[in-house]
């Protein structure tokens, strides 16, 4: 990938808008040596249908003038013609394909990159979003240019080299093919286009209720058991499945139809030539069954013509992710420092603000505990302090400087989150993401330290699901003693665990923790001798809340 496909930094020098344009005009990323590719494909196919079509029209001008009975040298050109032409056929199909499939999965191995790139940051697509983004719709538009674009151009060399060559001999018959020939390849792929668009349109409510349907049978089954109301959900999602196949086969009669005129204009084309050519039976011959191999290569766009809208759909949704603005990557490097918040705020889309007006000091060393209810506003205040979201009003600042602006914030804040991630392999594999040369003996120290007494070779299963709740938060909290960070963050770490046993946890973390730390905890005992406690309430800072000071930051 180029630095000119993606920005790959939007810095504060005023050259975000520039990137940012010249990201949008490059937006499929067709270079001019691509598109010269893809027109030797367009070309070695039509020579292909041409060889074909020729291959045809001589061997029926052979088959009749031979019936003539001339002499045989009258024939040897054309008999050498045929075994050319069929030769010819093949490779240059053969060499079409070659020529067409490069340039596509060229082209979309360096797409599929840049989608993936601008999936990334953000998250702002669940798992099965990002799945469809980056593999269906990429793949719809292969389609787009292997099944759809490189046809078209092919038929439209073909039609129009066919339907001069008839006319040499005669107008009207050229005329006739002319007309049959749009009428095939374009009206009715058109009318397919219209059907299927209308169709997908009106059936689309039904394909998202059937998919969530769908999702909630297999992930709520157990709880629909339960409630014996399994059979009643899966006869509704049943219900829809039939609905869409009714649609579905009304769609299908109207394109069978569509497909099957396509054919009629075929036979009906094929004769007006024969009967407007007025040439002798060999060269009548000759250029009705070229006409007729004519639309051979145009009536497989009435086919191809139903998955337009669905890569029409395809293309917007991977237009959509390539054109979002490029999150900046920040290029400062962080150091322990002074974190601030100024006047923060976090709005979700769509929602009320998760955070207001809220302000915090977090020198080196500084100790604060955030209490709040449920709902508070406390994860969002650690996701603005850990850069992971943005402030939607107001600063967050590390040393006078936006968090945006520095590259791997990780390495001086992180934490036990409460969406922390478990891998899926072995204990110890998922310790040494926090501390990669760590021995094994500071591996079992984290562990002591966190309360996590399960083998350093254990599996974790999928998501962590080979471990119990209590255990997959006690090895994140391993995990984050073993980072060390200089600022220490900590989501409700202990929460799960029964309390005798997850104050000394927490007791022992804290003990450890050699620089700032912030804890968010529902229990205000676990914040003796904290510098300070914020109290959120509706996502702002109630004010003057009661705390105990420590002695001082170390
Ligand atoms: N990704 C999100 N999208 C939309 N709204 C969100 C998102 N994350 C949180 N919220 C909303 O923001 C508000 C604050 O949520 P937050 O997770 O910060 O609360 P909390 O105090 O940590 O709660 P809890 O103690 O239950 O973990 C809530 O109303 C929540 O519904």
């Amino acid at each position: 990938m180029t630095s000119q496909q993606r920005p790959q930094s939007t810095p504060a020098n005023g050259q975000a808008p520039r990137l940012r344009r010249s990201a949008r005009t490059e937006l499929w990323a067709v270079s001019t040596k691509d598109f010269l590719r893809l027109l030797r494909a367009a070309l070695l196919g039509a020579g292909a249908e041409l060889a074909a079509l020729a291959l045809m029209a001589t061997a029926a001008w052979l088959l009749l003038r031979a019936a003539e009975r001339p002499p045989l040298a009258a024939l040897t050109l054309a008999i050498v013609a045929v075994r050319t032409l069929a030769l010819l056929r093949g490779g240059l199909r053969y060499a079409e394909r070659l020529a067409g499939h490069e340039v596509v999965l060229r082209w979309l191995g360096a797409l599929r990159g840049r989608v993936y790139q601008a999936l990334l940051p953000g998250s702002r697509y669940s798992g099965g979003d990002l799945v469809t983004r980056l593999v269906s719709d990429v793949d719809a538009l292969q389609d787009a240019v292997l099944r759809w674009l490189l046809p078209v151009g092919v038929a439209a060399v073909v039609g129009l080299v066919a339907v001069g060559t008839t006319a040499v001999t005669s107008t009207p018959a050229a005329l006739a093919l002319a007309a049959g020939l749009v009428v095939a390849g374009g009206l009715l792929p058109w009318l397919v286009v219209r059907a299927t668009g209308q169709a997908a349109r009106e059936s689309a409510p039904k394909r998202a209720e059937l998919a969530e349907r769908a999702v909630e049978l297999v992930t709520g089954h157990r709880e629909l058991v339960a409630a014996g109301a399994f059979g009643e959900n899966r006869a509704r999602a049943a219900g829809v499945v039939d609905d869409l196949a009714r649609r579905e086969r009304a769609t299908s009669a109207k394109t069978a139809l569509l497909t099957a005129a396509g054919v009629l204009v075929q036979l009906l084309t094929t004769i007006a030539v024969a009967l407007l050519a007025h040439a002798s039976v060999p060269w009548t011959a000759a250029l009705a069954l070229a006409a007729m191999t004519a639309f051979e290569v145009v009536l497989p766009l009435i086919g191809a013509a139903r998955r337009v809208p669905e890569i029409r759909a395809s293309a917007a949704r991977v237009r959509a992710v390539l054109s979002e603005p490029a999150r900046p990557e920040g290029t400062r490097t962080p150091r322990e420092g002074h974190f601030r918040l100024r006047n923060a705020g976090l709005r979700y889309p769509g929602r009320a603000p998760a955070l207001h007006a809220v302000d915090l000091d977090l020198p080196p060393g500084k100790r604060v505990g955030v209490l709040g209810s449920s709902g508070a506003g406390k994860t969002s205040l650690l996701n603005l302090l850990l850069g992971s979201e943005t402030p939607t009003e107001g600063q967050v600042t590390l040393d006078g400087h936006p968090l945006a602006e520095y590259a791997d914030l990780s390495r001086v804040i992180s934490g036990a989150e409460a969406d922390a991630h478990v891998f899926h392999t072995t204990v110890r594999e998922n310790l040494l993401l926090a501390k990669p040369d760590a021995s094994d003996e500071e591996l079992k120290e984290a562990c002591e330290t966190a309360g996590f007494d399960l083998d350093l070779d254990r599996d974790t299963g999928p998501d962590g699901e080979a471990l119990s709740g209590g255990q997959r938060q006690r090895l994140v909290l391993a995990r984050a003693v073993l980072a060390a960070p200089e600022v220490l963050v900590l989501d409700e770490p202990v929460e799960g665990l029964d309390p005798a046993h997850g104050d000394a946890v927490l007791a022992r973390v804290l003990a450890k923790a050699k620089g700032t730390v912030v804890l968010v905890t529902h229990r205000p005992e676990h914040l003796d001798g904290f510098d300070e406690v914020l109290t959120l309430e509706d996502g702002r800072v109630r004010p003057a809340s009661a705390a105990g000071r420590r002695p001082g930051p170390p």
